[in-house]
């Protein structure tokens, strides 16, 4: 371990509002920053051939599986011997060696562990290591064969991984000052999107930077016009440097926060969706229905639009009556079944965006709301403590996510019981803060 190691960490994401939507510029989301993190560690060392720089990033979890490139003369190769293509580790890196303008050898390499907490992957088949600080589990088998919850590990990886290597570029790195932070977030869009074939709205990689927000996107434009780097890759350098630098993005990230004495809650659902086919299914549906299915959008984000106010109203109500507060708390941890008016304008705005997504699963063919998550969902709105119950992100068969009071105990009302048999409650909360620096020891010597 060299010591001039350095590690970064990065939040995953649950959006619970405002899923499709917010692939366009002019709908706001809720995005939810989770405790479950990827971390990069990196340090450098000098090279035996002083004519060659390499950058080699590791997964220790995952078969300790390495990916390997090489910079000669100019040029970025990936090495023979990696066992396998990691597109979000490849994209990071070209975009950051383009963005720095790094040309020739450096004199040294880089070496990047990549960790992810427990929450992101099903932990079947895994040891824990730990060390009183920091507990990862261990698999043996590569990243693609472990089963995930879909917490938004690439997004996580891709912004931790440029934040490493922007300290390795720019030793004075401070991740305390805002404009440096939008660099990395820039930066780090533009290598994500890049690596997933540009389709999403970057509301992962914003909560990844910035914690928990209301997100309302950049347009996409901004990334698909950058020129081809095979034409020329000082055209390349050269707009990408003015798009990270000097372009307004014009996106929105507002901080929020769940109101006081609430939690999240996130079911992993024991079978997957693929977001790029709900995806495509929902463009198609929008574009061949218009002017209804712009209603329907419109529909949507009102619910969007009140359950966040009903979130901005708790919250005031948390610090201005902190007395009523307490009482509306005590009420919902004794029953679901009371009735206040914020408590139901934010069910009232849940069921209208579930109403319309249900709608659109009909008619689109794309499995937003399915029949079986509905009545998960139904279920479990008749626990003790639950406010509401949702679909995130893109919906589909992978999770649920039910907002609660911070004293329900959902394991003990759903244990055993035939209708949550499929469902695994993920252990996390919400956190305010995104990208942050993190003490190099707390990764050391876990067993
Ligand atoms: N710990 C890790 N080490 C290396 N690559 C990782 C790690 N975690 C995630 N990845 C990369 O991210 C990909 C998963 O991204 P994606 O399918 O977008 O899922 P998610 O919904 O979690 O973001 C993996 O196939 C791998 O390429
Ligand atoms: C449809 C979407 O608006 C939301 C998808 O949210 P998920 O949380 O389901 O995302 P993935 O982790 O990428 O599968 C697409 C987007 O905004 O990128």
């Amino acid at each position: 371990m060299d010591t001039n190691a350095r590690v970064f960490s990065a939040p995953g994401k649950a959006l619970l509002v405002g899923g499709y939507l917010v692939l366009d510029p002019r709908y706001k989301s809720y995005v939810v920053a989770l405790s479950a993190r990827m971390h990069a560690m990196v340090s450098t060392a000098r090279p035996m051939d002083q004519n060659k720089t390499s950058i080699t990033v590791c997964s220790p979890q995952f078969n300790n599986e390495k990916w390997t490139y090489n910079l000669l003369q100019g040029q970025l190769s990936v090495d023979g011997t990696n066992k396998s293509k990691n597109l979000f580790i490849e994209c990071g890196i070209r975009n950051a060696l383009d963005y720095f303008d790094i040309q020739n050898s450096m004199g040294f390499d880089i070496n990047i562990d990549i960790f992810s907490d427990p929450a992101y992957h099903s932990s079947q088949g895994s040891i824990m290591k730990q060390n009183g600080m920091k507990r990862f589990n261990f698999f043996n088998s590569s990243i693609s064969e472990v089963p995930k919850t879909g917490l938004g590990s690439s997004a996580g990886l891709v912004t931790v991984l440029t934040t490493a290597l922007f300290s390795v570029f720019d030793p004075n790195l401070d991740l305390t000052i805002d404009i440096t932070l939008r660099k990395i977030h820039n930066l780090s869009q533009v290598s994500h999107c890049q690596a997933q074939g540009k389709i999403g709205s970057g509301f992962d990689v914003a909560a990844a930077t910035f914690g928990s927000i209301a997100y309302q996107r950049f347009e996409p434009n901004l990334i698909s016009d950058l020129p081809e780097r095979n034409l020329s890759a000082k055209d390349y350098n050269v707009s990408l440097q003015h798009l990270i630098n000097d372009t307004d993005w014009k996106f929105t990230v507002e901080p929020v926060k769940l109101p006081d004495q609430l939690r999240l809650f996130l079911g992993d659902v024991n079978s997957g969706s693929e977001t790029v086919k709900l995806v495509t299914k929902v463009k198609n549906w929008y574009n061949l229905n218009l002017p209804k299915s712009q209603e329907i959008y419109k529909e949507i984000n009102a619910g969007n639009m009140a359950f966040i106010a009903s979130l901005n109203e708790m919250n005031q109500l948390s610090l201005t009556n902190p007395e009523k507060y307490k009482v509306l708390i005590n009420n919902l941890n004794k029953s679901n079944k009371y009735e206040d008016p914020i408590v139901l304008q934010m069910r009232e705005s849940i069921a209208k965006i579930r109403d319309n997504f249900r709608l659109i699963t009909r008619e689109s063919g794309a499995e937003i709301e399915p029949p079986v998550q509905t009545e998960l969902l139904d279920t479990c709105m008749n626990l003790n403590g639950v406010l509401v119950a949702c679909i995130p992100g893109a919906g589909g068969y992978d999770a649920i996510a039910l907002l609660t009071t911070e004293m329900t105990n959902l394991d003990s009302q759903t244990k055993g019981k035939e209708e949550f048999s499929n469902v695994t409650w993920l252990d996390l909360q919400q956190v305010d803060i995104g990208l942050k620096e993190e003490e190099v020891v707390a990764y050391l010597n876990l067993q």
